[in-house]
């Protein structure tokens, strides 16, 4: 017996489309497991699956052992956070926070509500109605009042999606902390890679509602399991021991494999090998300038300006390495 979530050979139909299919995956009791992937992957699909609102096809969805198929939404012992934390707008926020918890006795319910409070940063807001909070306060009340009735594990659909970047930011480690702090067993369903490996102990790759891998956040980087999730965390070529040598790497790869270059893997070198600029893009840290590998293949180095001339030193330090 498995203890915690356990989801075996799992699948899900909207008529012919398959939007789950054949996932298998453990999340162990205080663990937190991220469903990345793209747009209509079936992450969402999955979670909800999880959660009692969507049917299975086929397969099962256990906790501890005890199957939880035909057992009911709120019977099932989870708390959910969606994108938009969906509070009771006429209620304040200390009343939100209480909604679950209605069975304690009153100076324990109000204990609990002003611990929740402490832990989501937002002491002194109880309250507050939600139309008087921001976006990224709303979602810590909506996460708190999951928490607040203790549930077995967490349930997250894109918590965060909803906020500005930085905001996501600030609060994908507020949540993480958060989440370690109360030992909370969690699945996370977002389709930013960052939050992801921010958020979770593990992180699951699905697209096409396949699982196509699941590991923790530094196997992922330096041991993606196909070409297809490597290229799904950023690698852009792919090459030869021969190829990889030649750009001045220094490792070693086994037969049967090769080296994804991913944006960290390369680095401005002078004297390293000259290649031919085919584009410039600022980001906030950095100017991100592609360039083409002998082979053809793009890739792209990290510059700390524009690069003014058609050509540019690079040399190739890492990478991920995938099978061929
Ligand atoms: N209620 C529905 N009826 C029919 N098809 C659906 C329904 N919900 C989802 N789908 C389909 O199932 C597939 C998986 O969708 P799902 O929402 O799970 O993906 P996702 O990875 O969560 O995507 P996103 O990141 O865009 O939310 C998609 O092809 C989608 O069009």
């Amino acid at each position: 017996m498995v203890a915690g979530l356990e989801v075996s050979g799992a699948s899900v139909s909207y008529g012919a489309t398959l939007a789950v299919d054949d996932v298998s995956l453990t999340v162990s009791p205080g663990e937190v497991v991220a469903l990345l992937g793209p747009s209509g992957s079936g992450k969402s699909t999955l979670l909800r699956a999880v959660a009692g609102l969507e049917p299975l096809t086929s397969g099962t969805v256990s906790w501890d052992g005890e199957d939880l198929v035909g057992v009911k939404v709120h019977k099932r012992g989870f708390g959910l956070v969606f994108q938009d934390g969906q509070l009771f707008p006429t209620m304040t926020v200390e009343r939100n926070i209480a909604y679950g918890l209605s069975a304690l006795p009153k100076a324990t319910r109000r204990q609990r509500v002003a611990e929740l409070l402490d832990l989501v940063g937002l002491a002194g807001y109880g309250s507050r109605r939600p139309t008087e909070l921001s976006g990224g306060q709303a979602q810590r009340v909506a996460l708190a009042r999951s928490l607040a009735p203790s549930p077995r594990a967490l349930l997250l659909d894109e918590p965060l999606s909803a906020l500005d970047t930085g905001l996501r930011r600030r609060l994908s480690d507020d949540l993480s902390r958060i989440l370690r702090a109360t030992g909370t067993t969690a699945l996370y369903v977002t389709h930013d890679h960052q939050e992801a490996f921010t958020v979770a102990d593990r992180v699951a790759v699905l697209d096409h509602g396949r699982l196509l891998q699941l590991d923790g956040p530094e196997a992922l980087r330096h041991a993606p399991a196909t070409r297809e999730v490597a290229a799904f965390l950023g690698a852009t070529a792919f090459l030869t021991q021969a190829q990889a040598e030649a750009l001045g790497w220094t490792g070693t790869l086994a037969v049967g494999e090769m080296l994804g270059v991913l944006p960290s893997s390369l680095v401005l070198d002078a004297h390293g090998a000259q290649l031919v600029v085919t584009d410039q893009g600022y980001t906030p840290e950095d100017v991100a300038v592609g360039v083409r590998l002998p082979d053809g293949q793009r890739a792209v180095v990290s510059s700390p300006e524009r690069v003014e001339s058609a050509t540019v030193g690079v040399r190739l330090v890492g990478g991920a390495v995938v099978p061929a």
